[in-house]
């Protein structure tokens, strides 16, 4: 009790010194008027007083719970996630994924997290059928909710290949197998097990969350966060911020970077599938013309996988990535980073060597499929090619289109658009940034071997996409380390995460619900006053 009630106290102190350090002096240590002295005097003094406000604990967070959990609620941690894996829950295309799965996993859900699912403060909606959205309602009104975001379908995984069968969950050397373990089940299971570990210590949140899980992001999110977004508009619902997969703790993806860095992805790239096709008369083989459909298609397929897009290094947030990433490189690296206005030429071709970094700087181009001919003795009538173009932040459907068609440049050659979206704004990541600050915080709490945060951008893209409308502070950060063989795994082969990797994340998730509800603004200046 009195070792309590002194934590109380030094928080409080704590809390209180930076105000009053810089009392009677504005950001730039100028003197500030007496009016604004006195008018920050009495603000601090009925903040202090409490008489109208929430109470010093509530202000304080005295209550905050640490995240040490026990060797039983260990072993009960990774079990569920193996349990996870265990379901199946395929997103096959459009029109077909495995819903029996996805209902299973729902019941699995309330299953292994019954005092979420039971929570008075927690309510639960199933919506478009499979996905799940948990308002959870927090004491303080007057702060701006935030969402959490995951998504529990995952991509076919042939059993070919596989060290163990994708969907056994089974763990082998500090390591849980199978698909959906880093894509995206992981995230789903650690944002219900960090509450549940929350709940059960007795915790209330301050500020209100929603938890948004879809089922159907691996082919688009349309039947799940698109809805659940919708709802939530039509509620009239503002977040302060959202956090979806994305991006993570970056190993080894830069030359000469052994340090690991958290990148946090504040752009999401947009996309655009175009599908190229020609028509011709058939006829017989025996007489072929000069030019088939297919000669045709396949010259105008790879003039487009030998002109890349235009290199965008100079715009959007991968300066700033490489800026603050400088001083973690040893001579000459940290130089060139360090002085983009003078090696951007150099530091822009560094960055197209490698096809990962290549996706930061540029439009990619992916030929995805290619179909034609119906016999060998028959000149074919069509062929058809389907492109996957990922669109740098700093572009737009429209200006890809135009690209494209000068890039072809054969009116035989017919466009159509399959599907497209534009690039997500570039979220704030500046020091009055919620979103960023708090997962910055986190970071560095949670893991104190990450020297450095970064605003970065995701190649890929999220069920986030659909909550546009309802944030501008959408921020993509997996907690967790990832290598390049690790990338490769997330719809390929061998996927997997480390139980270790596993509880960082769990404890990850339940610090951050905690900071979020002591996250105090920056203070503004006191001439502002
Ligand atoms: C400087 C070092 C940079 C390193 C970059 C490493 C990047 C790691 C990115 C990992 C991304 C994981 C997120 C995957 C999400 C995903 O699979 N999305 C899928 C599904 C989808 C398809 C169409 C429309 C919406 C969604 C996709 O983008 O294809
Ligand atoms: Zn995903
Ligand atoms: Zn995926």
């Amino acid at each position: 009790m009195i070792g309590q009630r002194r934590v109380r106290l030094w928080t409080f102190r704590s809390k209180l010194w930076p105000d009053w350090r810089g009392l009677g002096r504005d950001m730039a240590g100028r003197c500030v008027s007496g009016r604004a002295l006195i008018a920050a005097l009495l603000i601090l003094l009925a903040t202090v007083s409490g008489s109208t406000g929430p109470s010093s604990r509530e202000i304080w967070g005295a209550s905050r719970i640490p995240s040490q959990f026990s060797e039983e609620e260990r072993v009960a941690i990774k079990e569920a996630l193996k349990g996870a894996i265990q379901i199946p829950t395929v997103s096959f295309s459009h029109e077909e994924s495995n819903t029996t799965a996805l209902a299973e996993f729902g019941e699995y859900m309330r299953k292994v997290f019954p005092t979420v699912f039971h929570s008075s403060l927690i309510r639960h909606e199933v919506v478009g059928t499979y996905s799940h959205l948990l308002t959870v309602q927090g004491s303080d009104p007057s702060l701006q909710p935030y969402m959490l975001m995951a998504h529990f379908d995952v991509v076919p995984a042939p059993e070919e290949g596989w060290d163990v069968p994708p969907f056994s969950g089974l763990e082998r050397d500090g390591f849980i197998h199978g698909r959906g373990t880093l894509d995206n089940k992981n995230s789903v299971m650690a944002i219900l097990q960090a509450l549940e570990l929350l709940l059960i210590r007795n915790y209330s949140p301050r500020r209100s969350f929603f938890i948004a899980l879809g089922h159907d992001e691996e082919v688009s999110g349309i039947k799940g966060a698109q809805k659940i977004s919708a709802l939530l508009q039509a509620r009239g619902v503002r977040l302060a911020f959202l956090v979806d997969e994305g991006s993570f703790i970056m190993e080894d993806f830069l030359p000469n970077l052994k340090k690991p860095f958290a990148m946090i992805s504040v752009a999401e790239k947009g996309a655009l599938d175009l599908m190229l096709q020609v028509n011709m008369t058939p006829g017989h083989s025996s007489a072929p013309p000069k030019e088939t459909s297919i000669g045709i298609l396949s010259a105008a397929v790879s003039r487009l996988e030998q002109t890349p897009m235009p290199n965008m290094f100079g715009s959007g947030p991968l300066k700033q990535t490489l800026k603050l990433l400088s001083r973690e490189f040893s001579f000459p690296t940290n130089i060139l980073f360090g002085n983009l206005w003078l090696f951007q030429p150099i530091v822009s071709r560094l960055m197209e060597r490698n096809h990962i970094t290549n996706a930061l700087v540029r439009t990619t181009t992916a030929l995805t499929i290619f179909n034609a001919g119906v016999k060998v003795n028959v000149i074919p009538p069509l062929a058809q090619a389907t492109i996957n173009f990922r669109i740098h932040p700093s572009q737009t459907v429209r200006e890809v289109l135009e690209l494209v068609k000068n890039i072809v440049a054969d009116d035989r050659v017919q466009l159509h658009v399959l599907r497209s979206f534009e690039p997500l704004p570039v979220s704030p990541s500046d020091a009055t940034a919620i979103g960023y600050q708090l997962l910055q915080q986190t970071i560095q709490s949670v893991f104190p071997e990450v020297n450095i945060v970064v605003p970065g951008i995701c190649i890929a893209n999220t069920d986030s996409r659909h909550y546009a409308n309802l944030t501008n502070g959408i921020y993509l950060f997996n907690p967790v380390f990832l290598q390049p063989q690790g990338f490769s795994s997330i719809h390929g082969i061998n996927e997997k995460i480390s139980v270790r990797n596993y509880e960082n994340q769990v404890k990850f998730i339940f610090e951050l619900i905690q900071n979020a509800d002591t996250y105090k603004e920056p203070v503004p200046h006191l001439h502002e006053l």
